[in-house]
């Protein structure tokens, strides 16, 4: 398959192609490569990481010269939607805003699966993964990571009955990173804890094999907890338990990350009861890499609050440390993710880290002897410390677990009883551990524990010339194995909204019709619902849905948002595309005007001081007119429109530029259609070219006020003069 342009979407089919026969450019993860002082325009960087090659920058980057700085955390988005192919398209969009970690939430239930899922099923929550999947997404990524120019971490979970079968599979197959904490099976998906920990051991040799980074389970604590802040102490054991675990079954401290992840959000103080821990987790666990993320307990369906907690918790970052940066999507609070809110959250991120670069070289945080950040640090540690300390009176892990130690709602050594009990003896495979014969012997490397390999053999699949993961002829590849839930079928029925002929809302598939709208409402919450909920139906929208709803005042107002399905397609051969304006090149616009000198008055109209819009068509610093030798007469800010047309007579000028920001009560058109007017009035329309320009006027919306043309956000200066010259050359066809 060849490269891929920007130019052109991913091909599904042509990357579904001769998948049997694909093997992974490379094992292992990849970490971003810090830049020292990376310099980009007028700036220099101290905390910044090498640049995409191809890449979105943010919006405001307009005022930079389009720099996209790169921050060095890994940056993190998830994705659930259930259709691997979709999702392909999503982490295409997240990698050229600035991801370098696509992390794949897996289907419903398969934890509970005792063995691997094959072909490509529609998932539910989650992916199915299967090594089909896995192989069409890492060779999307070896695609994409070349667009972008950054090498692309593709990352799932090893967990679940089947953790091992999942982590070979996960080595064979190149998955660069995955969690792995026994600890999560156990407490959360009831797995018998010592078949948990028999199969952690082997699937962490597996994954240590190929420099596979792991992400811990602590974070679930936190989601779980009655009274997340309460349980701090316990994160630093439950830390301490996997990481010590995972160094003696063979990994690296540069490939265990402890996922952090803060246990408050405002309202509560966010930085005084998170920073601290912060700060004393990163301490106890030197040498370890860290996962930082926001706590999606708190995430109500509020984008804009779930957005402030994500900075908050970048912030703590920026000021702690962060190898990797997980982003939450802003409306986990409210769907199932939908895609250009995963691009939202990685944009946040990166935003984010850019403007607090070099913070730690700014400020230092207050954190002598007798400081409150110190103290709460001590305290945390202390308590951490009696934790593991009573476990070990008590018989060690598995009585603890047994004993309902474990996201217990009191702070430690505090009690509340309400802790997640285990049984030694349950849980799903519980029994289920045979001991290994005396001749026990398995022909694979990188296996855990005792294996009766003969004296001359250096490592058990020398016996067989290689295993699956040294020789992958020996992986056995299976296709689809249901005719009717797979890949093919689907894009079969979706064909027409991908090939473009069909053109469709989305938010998650290809194809699915959701939009959301947004109103105000001047009534209470629950009138303002069942109000929206039928101006959504006679809006012809289907399957409506308020998903989100705030008060303004109990009887001023609410916000509403809701989602809904269209249930038809734009079809594209019948939309009528305006072409798109080519600027004339620079030295044909210059020579026009050094034959034809042009007159120009130009004014920010109205009661409107926004000068910089204006300022950038007309300075030539800004590439403006003036640049292509035009003269501009600029009144100033907040000008009568009769004024602007007094000084066009007084000096002769041929142009009228007008700029008008504020749209309030339409006051735009207003201004644009008095300037057409008064031009009449005078008898000097017909010599003039009237221009209107803002952040919201469109060329139609001029025209339809009497301009002869309107320009919108991002305007340049080029633009504005080559129109000039083709109007005057009446190269223009009148619209
Ligand atoms: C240690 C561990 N193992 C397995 C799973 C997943 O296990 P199932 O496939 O059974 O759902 C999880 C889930 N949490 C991830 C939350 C978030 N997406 C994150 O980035 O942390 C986990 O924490």
């Amino acid at each position: 398959m060849d490269e891929l342009s920007p130019e052109k979407k991913l091909d599904i089919e042509a990357l579904l192609d001769d998948i049997e026969n694909y093997e992974p450019r490379r094992k292992g993860w990849s970490w971003r490569k810090p830049v020292e002082e990376l310099k980009l325009v007028d700036f220099t960087y101290d905390d910044m990481s090498q640049p995409l090659e191809n890449s979105i920058p943010l919006p405001a980057a307009r005022s930079f010269e389009g720099i996209d700085p790169q921050p060095e955390p890994v940056i993190t988005t998830e994705i659930a939607s259930g259709r691997f192919e979709d999702d392909l398209r999503r982490m295409r969009m997240a990698a050229w805003h600035g991801a370098d970690h696509l992390m794949v939430i897996r289907t419903a239930g398969q934890s509970h699966f005792d063995g691997l899922i094959e072909g490509t099923p529609e998932g539910v929550g989650g992916i199915p993964i299967t090594r089909k999947q896995i192989r069409v997404t890492r060779k999307a990524l070896d695609l994409v990571e070349d667009e972008v120019g950054r090498e692309l971490n593709f990352h799932s979970y090893v967990s679940g009955v089947a953790g091992p079968e999942i982590g070979v599979l996960f080595a064979e197959e190149g998955v660069n990173g995955a969690h792995q904490d026994p600890q999560y099976n156990v407490l959360y998906r009831d797995v018998n804890m010592y078949r948990s920990f028999v199969d952690a051991a082997v699937a962490k040799r597996v994954m240590a094999s190929v420099d596979m980074l792991q992400i811990d389970g602590a974070h679930n604590a936190n989601a779980t907890a009655r009274k997340a802040w309460k349980v701090m102490p316990e994160l630093f054991v439950q830390h301490a338990i996997n990481s010590m675990f995972s160094l003696k079954a063979g990994m690296e401290k540069e490939f265990i990350a402890l996922s952090t992840v803060p246990p408050a959000a405002p309202p509560a103080p966010d930085l005084k009861l998170n920073l601290p821990y912060a700060v004393a987790l990163r301490e106890f666990f030197e040498g370890f890499r860290f996962r930082a993320q926001q706590n999606t307990k708190y995430m109500e369906s509020s984008l804009r609050e779930a957005t402030v907690t994500h900075t908050l918790n970048l912030l703590i970052s920026a000021l702690t440390s962060a190898d990797i940066q997980s982003t939450i999507t802003p409306d986990e609070g409210r769907n199932v993710p939908w895609h250009y809110n995963n691009i939202q959250a990685v944009d946040t991120a990166k935003q984010a880290f850019a403007g607090l670069d070099g913070l730690q070289n700014l400020i230092e945080l207050k954190d002598e002897e007798q400081s409150y950040l110190r103290q709460k640090a001590i305290e945390l540690k202390e308590r951490a410390i009696l934790f593991m300390e009573e476990i070990l009176e008590v018989g060690g892990y598995f009585d603890a677990v047994a004993k309902g130690f474990f996201v217990d709602s009191g702070m430690y050594p505090e009690r509340n009883g309400d802790g997640i009990i285990r049984e030694q003896d349950g849980g799903v495979a519980a029994e289920s551990i045979v001991p290994r014969d005396e001749d026990y012997l398995a022909p694979v490397c990188n296996h855990f524990g005792y294996n009766n390999l003969p004296g001359d053999v250096e490592k058990g699949c020398d016996l067989i010339g290689g295993c699956t993961l040294e020789d992958r002829d020996k992986i056995q590849f299976i296709d689809e194995l249901d005719p009717e839930d797979n890949v093919h079928k689907r894009l079969e029925e979706n064909e027409k909204y991908r090939s473009g002929k069909h053109l469709k809302p989305e938010v998650e598939w290809i194809g699915d019709g959701w939009l959301e709208i947004t109103l105000f409402l001047p009534t209470e919450e629950l009138i303002a619902e069942q109000a929206a909920q039928q101006i959504g139906e006679e809006m012809n929208l289907k399957n409506v849905e308020v998903i989100h709803r705030e008060k303004m005042h109990p009887a001023e107002g609410t916000l509403i948002e809701m989602k809904g399905q269209l249930d038809f397609a734009v079809d594209l051969e019948e939309l009528e595309i305006p072409e798109k304006e080519i600027p004339l090149p620079e030295e044909e616009i210059r020579e026009f005007f050094a034959e034809n000198p042009l007159q120009v008055v130009a004014a920010t109209v109205g009661e409107d001081e926004h000068s910089v819009g204006l300022r950038e068509i007309i300075d030539i610093k800004h590439g403006g007119i003036e640049k292509y030798g035009v003269k501009t007469h600029y009144l100033g800010t907040s000008i009568p429109v009769s004024k602007v047309v007094d000084a066009a007579i007084e000096t002769d000028a041929d142009v009228i530029m007008i700029s008008t920001i504020i749209t309030h009560n339409e006051v735009h058109r207003e201004n644009m259609q008095k300037l057409h007017d008064l031009c009449r009035e005078r008898g000097v329309r017909n010599e003039l070219i009237l221009i209107g320009g803002g952040t919201q006027i469109t060329d139609e919306i001029a025209r339809k006020c009497g301009m002869d043309a309107g320009f919108g956000r991002g305007t340049t200066g080029e633009q504005v003069a080559s129109y000039i010259v083709k109007k005057l050359r009446g190269e223009l066809e009148e619209k």
